[in-house]
C-alpha cells in the first residue's frame, strides 16, 4: 500500500485522519483534537468505511474525555459515557461504530476502581488496540479469502472495502494485497460505486497505486463483464451482519449480489467479527443511513438533474443471506446455515 495513503494515524495525541472527500485528487491529512471534529469528520465521510469508522470513534471518545478536569470516577464515567452516546450519533449503520464505543465505555467500567488519569491512560491504550488488531483482523480474512481464489482469476468488488476504510490491507482486498505479495495476478474489477463514488476514487486509486490489475467500471456495467466471462468471483466488505447473515453494505451491493445468483458466480462476504450483529436478528433490523438527496441529484457540486426534482438516497441496502456464498471473517470462513455457524463461530466472545 502506498505510504500517502494510509487512512488513520494517531500521533502526538492528535488523530490525523487522510481526508476521504477530496481523493483521488488531493491528498490531505487533517489533525483531529476533539471529540467533535471527529463525530464530524465520520459524518461527512473525510473516514470511512465500517472498520475505520470504529477506530477513528474509539480515538474520538479518548480525545473527548482526555482533558475532563477533577478527579471523580463516576464524573468520569459519566463523561465518557456523554462522549460516547454523542460519536454514536456520527453515522447509523455501520455497527462497528458502536462495537468500538461499548469496547472503550467497558474499560472504563471495568476499571471505576482505578484514578481518572488511570482509566484516561487504557483508554488510550484501548483505542490503540482497536487500531492494531484491524490490521491482524484483516490480514487473516484475506489469508482466508484466499484459499476460496486461484491466481489469475477476475474478482469484482463494489465500494471500498479497502485499505482506506480500515487499518491496513482492507477486508475485500486484502486477498489483493496478499496475492501481490506472492507474485499472484488477479484482474480485479472496481464498480464506481454512485452516489459517493468510492469504487473509482478509492478503490481503484489505492489497488492501482499498489501496481494491482483494476479496472473502474460504472455501476450498470456489472452484469455485461458477467456475462462476459470475466468475473470469477465477488468479493464486497459489509457495515453490518446480522445473527441470520443478512449483510448491509453500500447501495447497489444487493443488486450485484442478484446478477452474481444469476450468472452462478460465488458471493463473498469479508467480514471481521466486529461487524456481525448478533443483536439484529436479520436485515430488516439493521438501520439504513439515508443521506442527503443532493448526493444523487448532483456531482462535484454540478447539479445533474432538474433543480428542486425529487431524489432517494439510502446509502446503504441489505443483501439477503440466500445470496451470499460464504461470509469469510478472521475466524474462518463460514457457509450456510449462516445463524447457526455464525453463532458457533463467535461462541465464547463477549463483544
Ligand atoms: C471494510 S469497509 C466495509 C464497508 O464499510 C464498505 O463496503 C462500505 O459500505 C463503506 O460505506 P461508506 O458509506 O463509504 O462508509
Amino acid at each position: 500500500m502506498n505510504k500517502h495513503l494510509i487512512s488513520i494515524i494517531w500521533e502526538d495525541e492528535k488523530l490525523i485522519l487522510l481526508d476521504q472527500t477530496v481523493l483521488p485528487n488531493e491528498v490531505k491529512y487533517e489533525a483531529y483534537t476533539t471529540a467533535e471534529s471527529v463525530w464530524d469528520a465520520i459524518r461527512v465521510m473525510k473516514v470511512r468505511g465500517a472498520p475505520a469508522i470504529g477506530v477513528s470513534a474509539a480515538y474520538g471518545l479518548y480525545l473527548g474525555v482526555k482533558n475532563h478536569g477533577g478527579t471523580d470516577r463516576a464524573g468520569f464515567l459519566e463523561a465518557v459515557k456523554k462522549t460516547s452516546a454523542y460519536l454514536a450519533t456520527s453515522r447509523p449503520t455501520a455497527v462497528n461504530l458502536f462495537w468500538a464505543l461499548e469496547r472503550m465505555e467497558r474499560v472504563a467500567e471495568q476499571n471505576s476502581g482505578l484514578t481518572v488519569v488511570e482509566v484516561k491512560d487504557l483508554l488510550k491504550r484501548e483505542a490503540e488496540a482497536i487500531h492494531a488488531e484491524d490490521e491482524q483482523i484483516n490480514r487473516a480474512i484475506g489469508e482466508n479469502l484466499l484459499t476460496l481464489l486461484k491466481d489469475g482469476m477476475g474478482l469484482l468488488t463494489h465500494c471500498n472495502a479497502g485499505a482506506l476504510a480500515t487499518a491496513k490491507y482492507g477486508t475485500a482486498t486484502a486477498p489483493m494485497y496478499l496475492a501481490k505479495e506472492r507474485g499472484w495476478n488477479f484482474k480485479v474489477y472496481s464498480d464506481e460505486t454512485r452516489p459517493r463514488l468510492q469504487g473509482s476514487t478509492l478503490t481503484a486509486l489505492e489497488l492501482h497505486s499498489a501496481g494491482i490489475d483494476v479496472t473502474v467500471i460504472t455501476d450498470n456495467m456489472a452484469a455485461v463483464v458477467m456475462s462476459q466471462g470475466k468475473i470469477d468471483a465477488v468479493i464486497v466488505g459489509c457495515d453490518r451482519v446480522a445473527a441470520n447473515g443478512d449483510t448491509a453494505n453500500k447501495i447497489g451491493t444487493l443488486g450485484v449480489s442478484i446478477l452474481a445468483k444469476h450468472y452462478g458466480i460465488p458471493f463473498y462476504v469479508a467480514a471481521p467479527t466486529p461487524t456481525i450483529d448478533r443483536n439484529t436478528p436479520d436485515g430488516a433490523g439493521i438501520p439504513i443511513e439515508e443521506r442527503d438527496s443532493s448526493e444523487v441529484t448532483s456531482l462535484y457540486g454540478v447539479q445533474t438533474a432538474p433543480p428542486g426534482v425529487k431524489a432517494y438516497n439510502p446509502a446503504f441496502d441489505v443483501t439477503p443471506h440466500e445470496n451470499i456464498t460464504a461470509i469469510v471473517t478472521e475466524k474462518g470462513i463460514v457457509h450456510a446455515p449462516f445463524e447457526q455457524n455464525l453463532a458457533e463461530l463467535l461462541k465464547g466472545q463477549t463483544i
